[in-house]
């Protein structure tokens, strides 16, 4: 079951909490080249995690190590987890009053749920683009300006809209409509304009959520190659129906099975050729799921 899309005034309060800002030392290192600085450095770490709704377990003991600057695609059946493990990084899952978590989850090395960490400033640092494209009724130019006035940011506001337009592949399609409403754009344009918004606080982090499962082809593509591209710059995790999209575009992939156990997580390509696992064979190749 997919857990319900949050709403615009549920995002507004979420966001709308005071900002503070995260404790952690990262350094950034984005120097605007083209070429992908691929490292293994560790930048998500779950331990020991577990997720509960009330009395059901939807997580149980997941460990993960999540490198920097990959795409790392969660992929298994309906209902084994993978958007509450999506939930639980930026801790959107705060917003679910049956929602309980144990167990740790480190962004560079601090437990993202310590007592001092705020999670709005922890949500700038890890943005989220949803299921389906959920632009505001705003403008273009606010839509992807929400983000930074919300933390106060009102310096060079037109030139961060500007790059994050770029970074997200839709400057050159919207560039001379900043003024026209974001809702007015096609599925895919939408999905960019959200994702254009979840990076234009610069965040280290984007968190997807089947991004590309409300559109068309043609649109589907031009998201995937767009998150090839982002992973220059951010760490990617994306939650995904599609085999053959976490095939495409993933670096690692972590199989969820049922009871939101954390079967296998490896290399994309050991995952679909030659997984340890006869379960995670099994779920590859379509003998369930
Ligand atoms: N808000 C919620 N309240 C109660 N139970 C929930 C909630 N969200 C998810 N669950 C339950 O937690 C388990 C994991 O759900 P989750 O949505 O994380 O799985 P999923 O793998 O993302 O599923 P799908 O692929 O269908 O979206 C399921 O049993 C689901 O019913």
């Amino acid at each position: 079951m997919t857990p319900p899309q949050m709403s615009h005034s549920e995002t507004e309060s979420a966001a709308d909490q005071p900002d503070t800002t995260l404790d952690s030392d990262i350094v950034d290192d984005n120097d605007g080249s083209d070429q992908r600085t691929m490292t293994d450095r560790t930048l998500l770490e779950a331990r020991n995690l577990d997720v509960y709704y009330g009395d059901e377990q939807a997580l149980t003991d997941v460990d993960i190590e999540i490198p920097e600057k990959q795409v790392t695609a969660v992929i298994g059946p309906s209902g084994c987890g993978k958007s509450t493990f999506l939930r639980s990084i930026n801790r959107m899952n705060d917003l679910v009053d049956t929602a309980r978590v144990e167990g740790d989850l480190l962004f560079d090395g601090k437990n993202v749920y310590d007592d001092d960490v705020d999670p709005v400033a922890l949500r700038r640092k890890i943005g989220m683009v949803f299921q389906s494209p959920n632009p505001f009724p705003k403008s273009i130019r606010d839509n992807v300006a929400y983000g930074l006035k919300v933390q106060g940011d009102d310096e060079n506001v037109d030139e961060k809209v500007e790059t994050a337009l770029k970074r997200s592949a839709l400057w050159d399609e919207v560039e001379h409509q900043l003024d026209e409403s974001g809702l007015e754009l096609s599925g895919g344009q939408q999905q960019r304009l959200c994702i254009a918004r979840a990076i234009a606080p610069d965040p280290e982090v984007i968190l997807m959520d089947e991004p590309a499962s409300a559109l068309d082809p043609v649109a589907t593509s031009k998201i995937e190659d767009l998150i090839e591209e982002l992973a220059k710059d951010y760490t990617v995790v994306i939650v995904t129906h599609n085999m053959q999209q976490a095939a495409r575009i993933s670096d690692k992939t972590a199989v969820f099975l049922t009871g939101g156990e954390l079967v296998e997580f490896d290399d994309t390509n050991k995952i679909f050729e030659n997984p340890d696992h006869q379960r995670v064979e099994d779920y590859i190749t379509g003998k369930f799921g």
